[in-house]
């Protein structure tokens, strides 16, 4: 049974669904040293925010298949590391992202109506009413940096609140942000005008300090910042600075530097700043939901199946996944066939999408094709993670190529490898219920599922040759589950496709090739 090490609190819902596959231990507050010394022992790690997942650890999990994040950051782990090692990075891109709208719209209200500080007072037996006057939300500008999942329902409610919305996001449509209320304008136009500023953006090389000295200058000496994104976004030192001074009007943080928050001038300040330690996500609906999002993407892949949230395989989306999922498995088995017909070192791989198969997002087809070719060299070491960088690292350039006017099949996959011996190709598509078939090698029309073992000759189409073979393979004792001939003329050149009960002992191909009439042979493992 597998085993899956869980290292900062999730949700039962999540540890009951990875108990379905696996033994499931539970061990929060580790140090780096300690999880370097047991994650040797594990296949699936699951982790919240407090676990950094470094290079280090990643090269001690020998065992790893997969990280899941139950959350939607993954600036915790070291994704490059693991894909180079090809473990899948899966997260929850959606499961918290009303509780961290909501932490952002609670802060930026309890913010403007002092309401932490006048909590505090009256526990502390007070009734002073003269100190908390606050400010309205409503006719007062906002400006949400980042306009994806959570700043865009931050906006919706914002707009209910009778708020005036203004949007920075280089990366959505002028008419995405008007269908959500937002104006979209330049980030300075933004700062200059706002008079609540709530950052969305993820933490990138971009928006490290993209609140910082010259920036806080350009706001509203009034402005009130929330940041319940990413510590890093702003700069804390200058942040304080600008609050003490008064050039702006305070600022609300759930997200710092560093976690958890240490030594900081932030924590000196008065009512003018809220800090809150990383809550956005902390509701209970939020932690079951990126619990069960996450235990189920581990439960799957451990079983084999490809993860939904994948975040270091491109192009593989939910949606996607869905529907190429099938063809994937085609594009794998093609792949192998391809691979080992080639035989050698292949240098060039050109996948082609037929028909209807040629409006769908190739990149996940590609992976697949890749993983398949690669298989016969690197076997379980290649994944949908690594296959293309293990590709790159060999040298094997990839074309992709559609073409939808193909119409013998729906929609079929073309594969074509040209390698240190030759070029080979097949194609196949999905027939019925979404069975597998080739249906033309090396330019031959066939139409057959694969099998587990097989072997492909070509030779020419004249009388005896298929009985003369029979016989052959009757003498080593190989039983023929199934066999046919393509051809495109008569008496021409053909292929002929057996599948076989059992590998193909070895030297029978030598023997094969002998038959005359028969130019070459194959046998391959799918
Ligand atoms: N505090 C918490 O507990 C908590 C919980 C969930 C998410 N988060 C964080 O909230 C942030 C937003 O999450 P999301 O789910 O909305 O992500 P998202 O990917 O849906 O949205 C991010 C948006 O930022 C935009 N963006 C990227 N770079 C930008 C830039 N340089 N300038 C302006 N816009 C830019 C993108 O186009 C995108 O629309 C992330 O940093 C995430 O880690 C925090
Ligand atoms: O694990 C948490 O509570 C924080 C989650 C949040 O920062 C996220 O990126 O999803």
């Amino acid at each position: 049974m597998s085993k899956v090490l869980v290292s900062d609190t999730i949700d039962q819902a999540g540890i009951d669904i990875l108990s379905q596959v696996a033994t499931v231990d539970v061990k929060t507050g580790l140090k780096p040293a300690e999880l370097i010394e047991i994650i040797g022992d594990y296949d699936a790690l699951m982790i919240r925010s407090g676990t950094r997942v470094t290079q280090e650890i990643i090269e001690a999990g020998t065992q790893l298949k997969i990280i899941g994040r139950a959350g939607v950051g993954v600036d915790n782990v070291d994704v490059p590391a693991a894909t180079r090692r090809g473990i899948v990075v899966v997260n929850s891109p959606e499961g918290n992202t009303i509780a961290a709208a909501e932490h952002a719209l609670a802060m930026m209200l309890a913010l403007s109506r002092h309401i932490p500080d006048a909590n505090a007072s009256v526990k502390r037996g007070a009734w002073d009413r003269n100190s908390f006057v606050g400010a309205e939300v409503y006719k007062k500008t906002l400006g949400i940096v980042g306009l994806g999942k959570i700043g865009s329902h931050v906006a919706s409610v914002a707009k209910a609140m009778g708020m005036k919305l203004l949007a920075y996001d280089p990366f959505i449509s002028t008419e995405r942000a008007e269908q959500i209320g937002c104006q979209l304008v330049e980030l300075d136009l933004l700062f200059q005008q706002a008079d609540y500023i709530t950052l969305h953006i993820p933490k990138t090389s971009e928006t490290t300090h993209l609140i910082n000295a010259v920036t806080l200058g350009k706001m509203k000496p009034t402005a009130r910042i929330i940041n319940c994104a990413r510590g890093g976004i702003i700069e804390e030192t200058a942040l304080a600075a600008a609050v003490k001074a008064g050039k702006i009007g305070g600022a609300a943080l759930d997200v710092f530097e560093s976690e958890p928050l240490g030594e900081s001038d932030l924590r000196s300040l008065g009512k003018e700043v809220i800090l809150t330690p990383h809550l956005g996500a902390s509701t209970t609906e939020a932690q079951v939901n990126v619990a069960i999002d996450v235990a189920e993407q581990i439960r799957d892949v451990l079983l084999g199946l490809p993860a939904r949230s994948a975040v270091n395989i491109p192009g593989l989306g939910p949606d996607v996944l869905e529907e190429l999922k099938p063809y994937m498995q085609l594009a794998e088995t093609l792949g192998k066939l391809v691979g080992q017909l080639a035989g050698g070192r292949v240098e060039l791989l050109n996948v082609r999408l037929q028909g209807e198969l040629a409006t769908n997002k190739s990149q996940p087809l590609v992976i697949a094709s890749l993983k398949g070719l690669l298989h016969q060299a690197l076997r379980e070491r290649v994944n949908y993670v690594n296959a293309n960088i293990e590709a790159k690292e060999r040298g094997i350039r990839v074309i992709e190529t559609r073409d939808a006017s193909v119409r013998d099949y729906a929609g079929s996959l073309h594969l074509e490898a040209t390698g240190t011996l030759g070029t080979h190709s097949v194609t196949g598509a999905l027939l019925g219920d979404k069975e597998i078939h080739l249906t033309d090698v090396d330019g031959f029309p066939i139409n057959v599922p694969p099998s587990k073992y097989m072997v492909f000759t070509l030779h020419r189409d004249m009388p005896g040759i298929i009985g003369k073979l029979g016989s052959l393979l009757g003498s080593f004792n190989v039983n023929i589950a199934s066999m046919q001939v393509g051809r495109k003329i008569v008496r021409g050149d053909a292929v002929m496709a057996l599948s076989i009960d059992d590998p193909l002992p070895d030297g029978i191909l030598e023997e094969i090739v002998k038959v005359p009439g028969i130019r070459d042979a194959y046998t391959v493992t799918l």
